[in-house]
């Protein structure tokens, strides 16, 4: 949705994350839970973006096959671009990403080729 964003490829750039490492970010703060009071806020993000024409050549690639697209106009209230800074988490607990974006399309790829039409309980491709 949009390629005349102010962006190498003119696509919007996101830093995309690996489901299992938020979760791991999530077993983190739960270790920290008594460590002190009150609130502490922490971005969790691999601190690097990607373009939906790079997600989408990863993607290619993790499932062995072009994937055909088409460019739409831009999305209302859509950014150029979202990066996360997550150094106040890395120095506070030493947590970072450990599972890049090829990682992250080959485990979605997994996924749903293991479960095509979600967890439903009945397939029905
Ligand atoms: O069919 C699609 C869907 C998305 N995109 C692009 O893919 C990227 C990611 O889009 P999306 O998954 O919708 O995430 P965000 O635009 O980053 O928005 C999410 O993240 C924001 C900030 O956390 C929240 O405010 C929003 O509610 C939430 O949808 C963006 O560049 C979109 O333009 C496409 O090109 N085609």
């Amino acid at each position: 949705m949009g390629d005349d964003y102010p962006t190498p490829d003119g696509t919007g750039v996101r830093d995309y994350i690996h489901v299992v490492d938020v979760a791991d970010g999530h077993r983190v703060a739960l270790d920290h839970l008594d460590d002190e009071r009150g609130l502490r806020v922490f971005n969790l993000g691999t601190g690097s973006g990607a373009s939906v024409l790079e997600l989408m050549a990863e993607f290619a690639s993790a499932v062995g096959a072009p994937i055909p697209y088409r460019v739409e106009a831009r999305r209302p209230g859509d950014v150029p671009a979202l990066i996360a800074d997550a150094g106040r988490v890395e120095r506070a607990w030493g947590w970072r990403t450990t599972r890049d974006l090829a990682a992250m399309c080959a485990d979605a790829w997994h996924f749903q080729r293991l479960h095509p039409t979600g967890y439903s309980a009945s397939p029905t491709v």
